[in-house]
């Protein structure tokens, strides 16, 4: 057993986050007897998070499967890839690390105004995607959190005009891989605190916009932070209102033959506005 893994058996928090992923499991199926799943490592706090927590499960779970960690270098220089595959190793699990030209094919490709993060995105998905299936897994599991669904949402209202955050499970475009997050319950201000308190060696991705990009989700959070000092469980509300939809009290036509609206009664469930 690593040393590690060894240390986080007695730590609350690591129980808290394990029960927060045992139950992501259970509610939505994340994980089936004799799968082999790609755990995607970016060297950053969710993802090394969620490796060990996957890898605690394994070692635990009455189901046996597989876990393989899979990190894409975009060629971003100093990225610190050897931290990784040390971090990894020490584990005892298994690494593949994908080299690619993703920053040159952006540095080339990218038009005046288009937005780095969302093609550096889309690249390296893609190539999450392809290595899934050569290393023979059927699922590919990403480090997103709650915080991560929450802002989505919120993020997909105010600039798209759609009602939508992540799906916890969901089978990708290619048919073949199925993409889990069994980070759905788990807190960013949680993993913050478990990375710090166990000293995870995070790396930063190095790429030209690290850390200045993606404005809009900043402004997400800091709304969301600002709320909670009035409505402190404002975060679980919402998370808990993915989990809790009404088609019939929404305005998408689409929806219609799948959930025929009746006329309007009292019994609608609509919170009446106070006069
Ligand atoms: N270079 C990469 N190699 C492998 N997986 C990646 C890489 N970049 C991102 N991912 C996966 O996609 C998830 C979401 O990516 P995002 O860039 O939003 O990272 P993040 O929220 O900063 O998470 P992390 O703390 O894990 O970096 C990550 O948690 C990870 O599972």
């Amino acid at each position: 057993m690593s040393e590690l893994r060894n240390e986080l058996q007695k730590n609350e928090l690591f129980r808290k986050l394990r029960h927060n992923v045992g139950k992501a499991v259970a509610d939505f199926g994340l994980i089936e007897e004799g799968d082999r799943v790609a755990v995607a490592v970016s060297g950053g706090k969710d993802s090394y998070t969620m490796l060990l927590l996957l890898e605690e499960l394994r070692r635990r779970a009455p189901i046996k499967f597989d876990i393989v960690a899979v990190t894409i270098d975009s060629g971003y220089r100093g990225f610190r890839t050897d931290i990784i595959e040390k971090f990894v190793s020490e584990q005892g699990i298994e690494h593949h690390l994908e080299k690619t030209t993703h920053f040159d094919i952006i540095s080339e490709k990218r038009r005046p105004g288009s937005s780095y993060c969302s093609i550096c995105a889309r690249l390296k998905r893609g190539v999450l995607y392809g290595l899934t299936s050569q290393l023979g897994c059927n699922k590919l599991a990403l480090g997103h959190h709650s915080d991560d669904f929450i802002e989505t949402l919120l993020l997909n209202q105010f600039f798209v005009g759609s009602l939508k955050a992540m799906s916890a499970r969901m089978l990708a475009d290619n048919g073949e891989t199925t993409v889990i997050r069994p980070l759905v319950y788990a807190t960013e201000a949680d993993i913050i605190r478990f990375s710090h308190e166990n000293r995870l060696p995070v790396v930063c991705c190095c790429c030209p916009v690290c850390g200045k990009a993606d404005i809009q989700r900043k402004r997400m959070k800091n709304l969301l932070k600002e709320l909670e000092k009035e409505i402190p469980h404002i975060k679980n509300s919402m998370l808990k209102a993915l989990s809790n939809v009404h088609p019939r009290h929404l305005l998408d036509t689409r929806l219609a033959a799948e959930f025929p609206t009746t006329t309007c009664s009292d019994a609608s469930g609509t919170p009446r506005k106070q006069d």
